[in-house]
């Protein structure tokens, strides 16, 4: 199998049409392999969250083609597209996305489920990924009854289980403290060392400090790469951009 995890060729994507169209990526090319580490940073409005919700099928490209495990998904219909999401790719939204009257483990066990595997099984992988993300003493707690910083592991928790392929993470430690901040991206890390590829959008260097490379995007364009080989000074030292 090939280790290319996700790929978008010539990718643009434009909301609206006519005179208010808005063209918040375009033509833009990447290539994740497996066990890669990206970061996507830019200015607010440069396309980082249009490039994240189409890596994950959550929305589709108006010109070019998005690949995720060599899978083309401008021709899956809604239901395949919801199945591979599934399946292949893990998403952290910004606001979590948790169903409040779930539990931890059954927040992070509902795509497992949805996905068919039986519920004793999709438990199990439950209590794996929050086991990794360090809360699997809170499996039974509800949403309420945790901290920011504990929903935001359930969210990555939910975004591992099952061994997903694709991580794709929008500022996951916005609300955070640093030190929790430095957990959150520490467990990502550790994915890709489990063969997973995964796509970071943050605005902190320090953040960006712990991938491979780190794609900036500029008015929907690439417009410069770097590799970070774990250092944040590097992204401090003649990147401005
Ligand atoms: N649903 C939408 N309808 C219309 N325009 C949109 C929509 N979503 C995004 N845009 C526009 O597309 C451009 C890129 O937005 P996007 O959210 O991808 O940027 P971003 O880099 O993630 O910004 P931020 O850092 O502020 O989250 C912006 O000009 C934005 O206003």
């Amino acid at each position: 199998m090939s280790s290319e995890v996700l790929q978008l060729d010539g990718v643009s994507r434009t909301y609206g049409a006519g005179a208010t169209a808005v063209a918040a990526l375009r033509n833009v090319n990447l290539t994740i392999h497996a066990g890669e580490f990206v970061a996507v940073m830019g200015p607010s409005g440069s396309g980082k969250s249009s490039l994240l919700t189409l890596a994950g099928g959550l929305d589709r490209a108006t010109g070019g083609e998005v690949f995720v495990e060599g899978t083309p998904l401008g021709g899956l219909s809604i239901n395949e597209l919801a199945r591979l999401r599934r399946r292949a790719v893990g998403y952290v939204f910004q606001d979590f996305n948790l169903v409040p009257t779930l539990t931890a483990a059954e927040n992070v066990a509902l795509p497992r489920e949805l996905d068919g595997i039986p519920a004793r099984k999709a438990r199990r992988q439950a209590n794996d990924a929050l086991r990794l993300v360090g809360i699997e003493d809170l499996a039974d707690r509800f949403m309420d009854q945790m901290s920011g910083g504990q929903q935001q592991r359930v969210a990555i928790a939910r975004a591992i289980v099952g061994n997903r392929r694709l991580i794709l993470a929008d500022e996951p430690t916005g609300a955070l403290d640093s030190a929790t901040g430095d957990g959150i991206l520490e467990v990502l890390r550790g994915r890709t060392e489990a063969g997973a590829a995964v796509v970071l959008v943050t605005h902190e260097a320090r953040h960006a400090g712990w991938a491979d490379r780190v794609v900036f995007l500029k008015d929907g364009r690439i417009v410069d790469e770097a590799a970070s080989q774990h250092d944040p000074s590097v992204l401090l030292t003649g990147r401005a951009h």
